[in-house]
């Protein structure tokens, strides 16, 4: 196991508070004019991608001290111990192998003395050909029609994943085939889902690790109900249901036919499961090809962070860049900003990835942290964002570090707007590095023919202060195979600060109270009787809902 080290405690933490002191008082404007090479020292390259960390308030000094406290955070050690299985995930006493399922390399992966790659294998076997069989319509619904939509049943790692990706491939999907998904326990997802399929033609897909979830399994039993409504028999349950799940015995007892059933295993973790069975419904979207060559891509990624050094590994300069804004500059949160419609649930997937990850305040040792964890991470796609939330990033009182992200080629290259939305992200970094100075402000109201009183009134309003940080990603386009590369960066980001964090990335007791507490309000929803056994507010909201909805 590698180690738990409190990162406070470390040479280089020290080194980086000083550090930082004096790099609060930079402006990468400075650095910039500085260092003609400052873009060729700060980028990286990866097959079609390009990694620009130039414009952030870092120098060469601050990215050595990053790598020292990586290094003396165990980063390698943990990159190992993932890789070969160790059980890093202890509280819940599991290895961590999404990896897995995604290795190409030939290799075994030894999971308590057994490899574990040969049932990977059967089961991407088993989903390749379940894929070829509903394409090619040998795979028949109750009436004899093939299957044309695909409604994806649940939530979090389930939902969020097949969602995310299949927007982002949207250019790729299968024609004929128009998938759904139904992830609220709020009825009027399923209800509103249910009102664009047809019972015939429609393959519902369980998506639940646990099987156990109250959300998709109110929404599964609620869509069988509406199916059997139409086909009157359960025995054609088994042509329009199927599981992806690790819990067999909750699958039968739900009522679906085993041979309808995609296993995954525990050492996968739910927000990291996409490419598991849980991304079923991605590869009937786009064709098996292409969930392979997401995976493919994914695995390039996990190779490079394995086997490259910290100071050209993206993933290990991705978290390095964040944890030095979150510990030193007291920054919050960060935006996943993607200048391609189709990436329009990235921000939103790895909202859940980062957070759900790295929102712990317990380390490693049982003790509660003394310095910040995991960032709040939002966004939405550019350019709407420039006319929503910008102003704040570029004028608000708070360094909010974005992700910029952005294809070469567009899918739809339709008159200028590709080149217009690019002159867009272009300009939004530089805007936020440079910002406009007072003298700049001034000389374009005068340009502008203002008066001296006016101009002097207005300059403040308008000068912006720029040294505001960015990361950009440009790639080639957005096609499956870069997109698996982006989300193992994004992923790996979280799996090294999380070990610098010495906290445990793969678990989630956090969402257990409120699902506990739900439990145990639901059958006081039943009657109408006043309830007193919470708080007063709690038992407030309960009783006026009881009178309101008479
Ligand atoms: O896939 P199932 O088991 O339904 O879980 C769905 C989601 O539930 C939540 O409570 C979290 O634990 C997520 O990590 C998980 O992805």
């Amino acid at each position: 196991m590698f180690p738990t080290t409190n990162p406070e405690s470390t040479k280089a933490w020290q080194e980086l508070l000083k550090h930082a002191d004096q790099m609060k008082q930079t402006h990468m404007r400075t650095l910039f004019a500085e260092d003609a090479e400052r873009f060729n020292k700060f980028n990286l390259r990866f097959e079609q991608i390009l990694f620009d960390y130039s414009k952030n308030i870092i120098t060469e000094e601050t990215l050595t001290k990053l790598f020292a406290l990586a290094k003396e955070c165990g980063v390698e050690e943990g990159i190992k111990a993932m890789f070969s299985a160790e059980k890093i995930n202890a509280t819940e006493n599991r290895a961590v192998l999404h990896t897995a399922l995604r290795n190409f390399s030939g290799n075994p992966v030894v999971l308590d003395g057994k490899d574990v790659m040969p049932d990977v294998l059967t089961v991407q076997k088993k989903m390749e050909e379940f894929c070829e069989r509903v394409h090619s319509g040998e795979w028949k619904g109750y009436t004899g029609k093939p299957i044309r939509y695909i409604v994806n049943i649940g939530i979090g790692g389930s939902d969020l994943g097949p969602v995310m990706v299949t927007e982002a491939l949207k250019p790729y999907w299968k024609e004929g085939m128009q998938p759904y998904f139904v992830s609220n326990v709020d009825g009027t997802h399923i209800a509103e889902t249910l009102k664009k399929v047809s019972p015939e033609e429609t393959l519902f897909l369980v998506a639940s690790k646990t099987f156990t979830t109250q959300e998709t399994m109110t929404n599964a039993l609620t869509a069988r109900s509406w199916f059997l409504e139409h086909a009157k028999d359960e025995k054609f349950v088994a042509k329009h249901f199927a599981a992806l799940s690790t819990n067999e015995k909750a699958v039968k007892e739900f009522g679906i036919d085993p041979a309808n059933m995609f296993e995954f295993w525990d050492w996968v973790g739910g927000r990291y499961s996409l490419w598991s069975a849980i991304g079923l419904s991605i590869a009937l979207t786009v064709g098996f090809d292409n969930f392979k060559k997401l995976l493919e891509g994914a695995h390039a990624v996990d190779k490079h962070f394995q086997t490259t050094p910290l100071e050209k590994n993206i993933p290990a300069i991705m978290a390095l860049i964040g944890l030095w804004y979150g510990n030193f500059f007291g920054t919050a949160t960060e935006a996943i900003l993607a200048y391609d419609q189709y990436m329009h649930r990235f921000a939103a997937y790895f909202q859940q990835g980062n957070m759900e990850s790295n929102g712990k305040y317990v380390d490693r040792n049982g003790k509660a942290v003394t310095y910040e964890t995991g960032p709040i991470v939002w966004g939405e796609p550019g350019t709407n964002g420039q006319h929503a939330f910008y102003q704040l990033i570029h004028q608000g009182t708070r360094i909010i570090p974005a992700d910029f992200i952005a294809p070469a080629i567009s899918h739809n290259p339709i008159g200028d707007h590709h080149v217009k939305l690019l002159s867009n992200f272009f300009a939004q970094t530089e805007a936020l590095m440079n910002g406009k100075s007072a003298e700049e402000v001034k000389a374009e109201l005068v340009k502008q023919g203002l008066k001296d009183a006016e101009i002097a009134e207005l300059t403040p309003y308008k000068v912006f202060t720029g040294n505001r940080p960015t990361n950009s990603f440009l790639v080639k386009e957005i096609d499956p195979r870069t997109l698996g590369s982006l989300v193992a960066m994004y992923e790996h980001k979280i799996f090294v600060q999380g070990v610098i964090w010495n906290i445990y990335s793969f678990d989630q007791w956090g969402v257990e109270l409120g699902k506990q507490l739900a439990n145990k309000i639901l059958p006081e929803l039943v009657n109408d009787s006043a309830v007193s056994s919470h708080d007063s507010s709690t038992n407030g909201l309960i009783n006026a809902w009881k009178k309101l909805k008479k």
